[in-house]
């Protein structure tokens, strides 16, 4: 006899009953976001949703939004996009354009089984209009990737709660897992060793430091219970110890009054000269992709800063990007996440 469970009939589907989209698997990568172009119209639109997100700028919105509507936004765009202008490429902005090409390796890698698309919390495309096109596409299970190694409120979850408030307007939500934060995991470990070594292959010098700069944030966030600072000194002293050599942690972009996590990556460069120390290789591990705050404000302004205290040689190693390294990583942490719902040998369970 067999044991084959019987044949259903198919159930008959009333002729007024909407079409129901096959079940598909999506993947969302998400990134930070940037203005659509290098111009002070552009990024004013996009500062303005930046830093009105309250995951953001934590001072209440009647004390903030004068401030910024009237201060903030009538100074900074023309700063923000003449330096936006120096790195822009001609596919477009940089993030954009990396967090794209990760996007489509990771397509080419998955296979068909699995829809990969990208997002960006602010300005485009958007994480409620790639969400929707994924669901139209008849994805009912979804992981969203924001790619942030380190967790913090102002990034990660951020991203999350814009897909969520996406979903609470859908009536037939797709089930949805987010990556978490992979600080510490020992395939970013390698993948950031394997990169920086690569890069530092290609020197003309041999640094005598080796600095990992990362996004700063308000150092009071520390205090209210934000685990990025621990994650970005974790991520530190994991790299080191793979590398077997002392690394230097500091913490860039400073953004308005209040006390930001320290030592400064500016200042730090400055005072490196004077202490002995003639040639650095600076790197910027917390960004998945370069942007302006990596290819301008550490590549460009860095390097001024550096070699103006008498600094003599200066190196600024690229971001993992769409690199192999990152491919390798992405898929080992994208598989992991996913599983469950889809094997590594390309089957939909
Ligand atoms: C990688 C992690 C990031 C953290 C943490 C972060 C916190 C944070 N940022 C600002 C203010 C600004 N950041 C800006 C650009 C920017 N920030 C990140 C990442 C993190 N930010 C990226 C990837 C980028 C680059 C975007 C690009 O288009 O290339 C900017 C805009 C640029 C400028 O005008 O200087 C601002 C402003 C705050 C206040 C904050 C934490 C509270
Ligand atoms: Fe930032
Ligand atoms: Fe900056």
């Amino acid at each position: 006899m067999s044991s084959a469970p019987p044949d259903y009939p198919a159930l008959p589907i009333p002729p007024d009953h909407p079409p129901v989209a096959s079940s598909r698997i999506g993947l969302l990568v998400v990134n930070l976001g940037t203005p659509d172009g290098p111009d002070v119209a552009s990024v004013k639109r996009y500062l303005l949703e930046f830093l009105s997100d309250r995951r953001v700028v934590e001072i209440p919105p009647i004390v903030w939004q004068p401030l910024l509507r009237g201060l903030i936004l009538n100074t900074r765009p023309k700063r923000s996009a003449a330096a936006y202008a120096k790195v822009w490429m001609p596919e477009g902005s940089p993030l954009a354009v990396y967090t794209r090409r990760t996007a489509e390796a990771m397509q080419a890698h998955l296979g068909t089984g699995i829809l990969v698309d990208w997002a960006m919390r602010y300005g485009n495309p958007s994480i409620a209009d790639r969400l929707q096109a994924m669901k139209d596409a008849g994805c009912d299970r979804i992981l969203l990737a924001p790619l942030y190694p380190q967790y913090s409120g102002a990034t990660t979850a951020t991203a999350n709660d814009a897909a969520f408030a996406a979903m609470a307007t859908m009536r037939w939500q797709p089930a949805v897992r987010t990556l978490p934060p992979y600080h510490d995991d020992p395939a970013y470990i390698d993948a950031l060793k394997t990169s920086i070594e690569r890069h530092l292959a290609t020197l003309d010098f041999a640094p005598d430091l080796l600095v990992a700069s990362f996004h700063g944030m308000p150092e009071r966030t520390l205090h209210m219970g934000d685990p990025y600072h621990c994650q970005c000194r974790k991520t530190a002293r994991l790299l080191s110890e793979a590398m077997g050599r002392d690394i230097a942690v500091t913490f860039q972009s400073r953004f308005g009054r209040a006390k930001w996590l320290e030592p400064a990556t500016d200042a730090t460069l400055e005072a490196m000269p004077e202490k002995g120390i003639a040639s650095v290789a600076i790197f910027t591990p917390g960004f998945s992709a370069d942007c302006l705050e990596t290819l301008e404000e550490i590549a460009m302004e860095g390097r001024e800063t550096f070699l103006a205290a008498g600094g003599k040689d200066f190196a600024y190693l690229p971001c993992l990007n769409a690199d192999t390294e990152a491919i390798t990583l992405y898929a080992r942490l994208f598989s992991r996440e996913l599983a469950g719902w889809w094997n590594t040998n390309g089957t939909i369970i």
